[in-house]
């Protein structure tokens, strides 16, 4: 027996949707390898992405946006989950379910009352596929005291986990690493900021969207001062489980660390860089780890990514793809395969790594 499911993943760095179409074989409790189909990444319409980046932030009549937004959220997914089925000439009714992720607007899992937003109108999405959604998959782990963050650790475990110390590192708008020691607990968390803060930077200097391959940091130098004030965040102390969004570092926290340094902006984009290489070594140094494999657009980012080799001289660095899954489609098939967990009623959360007092299945069901 196999079936056919799609993940759609789009995070906090808001470049788009990302898109797999995946075949799982069995029960994913015999370690099946999923196999990857087919992928795509949809880039937002710019009116979309400016009003998701709205969003993450407290504005103005944000009830109102957020409603607007959903819906238009959710054609757009419909419309890349159409595209993503043409090319892979499959139709609809042999999808057993799409497992969508939604967007993050706002993640608090400090507050007072700890909540966690995902937006997009499942239902819309499912009515528009004719396929149904299996989506919400954070709040459930919340309701039993956890994060609600990172999910990726049960699938990293599932796909990459072998007889070596591996670390799997995630470099999105946010940064997050599990932990796959053998004979011990999956561990994992947000380390911080990924490519976010370094997004924002360069969009404000009129640059582009991304430092593409880390040409603009390579062009400047890492200011140490800088770089220590930027460490300086209690956040990157703290021990898991613990997690972050991009409505903690964000332009707001880097304006109060710049306040009236003399930097550069090619030097604040290269000491941004080191930043999210340097948090990860601080996360990492008590951990005897062998290997550190490296998923999400950070992945493509050379200057981050010889800062890593340089800051973890003895572990062997790779991307995910050597591993056989494109840094780009890994969290996407994670939530293929949170579909799937909820269908087979497998737990999708890892209390060692949120927090949570119990292993849940997680998510929703959303019929069309
Ligand atoms: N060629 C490249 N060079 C440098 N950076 C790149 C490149 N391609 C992608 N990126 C970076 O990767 C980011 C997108 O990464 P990704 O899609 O993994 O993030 P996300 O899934 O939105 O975030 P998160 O994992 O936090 O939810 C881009 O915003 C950009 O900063
Ligand atoms: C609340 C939220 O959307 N968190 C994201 C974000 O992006 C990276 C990091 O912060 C991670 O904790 C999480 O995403 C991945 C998919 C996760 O849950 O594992």
């Amino acid at each position: 027996m196999s079936s056919l499911y799609i993940g759609i993943m789009s995070g906090t760095s808001l470049d788009g949707i990302d898109l797999v179409l995946v075949r799982f074989s069995q029960s994913a409790r015999e370690k099946t390898q999923p196999e990857l189909l087919n992928s795509l990444l949809c880039p937002f319409p710019e009116q979309l992405r400016l009003q998701l980046s709205q969003l993450a932030q407290s504005g103005p009549d944000e009830l109102e946006l957020m409603g607007l937004v959903e819906q238009q959220l959710a054609l757009a997914y419909a419309d890349a989950v159409k595209q993503l089925l043409s090319r892979a000439k499959v139709t609809p009714e042999l999808i057993s379910a799409i497992g969508c992720h939604g967007q993050t607007i706002r993640h608090r899992p400090y507050a007072a009352f700890p909540f966690t937003y995902q937006i997009g109108d499942m239902f819309r999405l499912a009515a528009e596929t004719q396929i149904r959604v299996v989506a919400d998959f954070r709040r459930k782990d919340m309701a039993y005291g956890g994060q609600g963050a990172p999910l990726v650790p049960a699938f990293h475990q599932a796909v990459f986990a072998n007889s070596s110390y591996r670390a799997i590192l995630n470099i999105g708008g946010i940064a997050n690493v599990t932990l796959l020691q053998p004979d011990h607990p999956v561990r994992g968390f947000d380390t911080g900021p990924g490519n976010g803060l370094m997004d924002n930077w360069i969009q404000q200097q009129g640059l582009g969207l991304y430092d593409k391959d880390g040409q603009y940091a390579a062009s400047g130098a890492i200011r140490q001062d800088l770089l220590a004030d930027l460490l300086s965040d209690p956040y990157f102390q703290l021990q898991g489980p613990k997690s972050t969004g991009r409505e903690y570092f964000n332009d707001l926290w880097l304006e109060q660390k710049l306040h009236n340094g003399n930097y550069t902006p090619a030097d604040v984009q290269r000491t941004l860089t080191r930043l999210t290489a340097q948090s990860i070594k601080i996360a990492l140094v008590n951990e005897a780890i062998d290997e550190l494999f490296v998923c999400g657009g950070g992945a493509y980012n050379q200057v981050l990514m010889s800062d890593l080799q340089q800051i973890f001289p003895k572990v062997k660095l790779d991307q995910t793809a050597s591993l056989g899954v494109k840094a780009d489609d890994v969290e996407a098939m994670a939530f293929a395969w949170l579909a799937y967990a909820y269908d087979q009623k497998i737990p999708g959360n890892i209390p060692e790594v949120t927090g949570a007092r119990k292993a849940v299945v997680l998510g929703a069901e959303f019929s069309y």
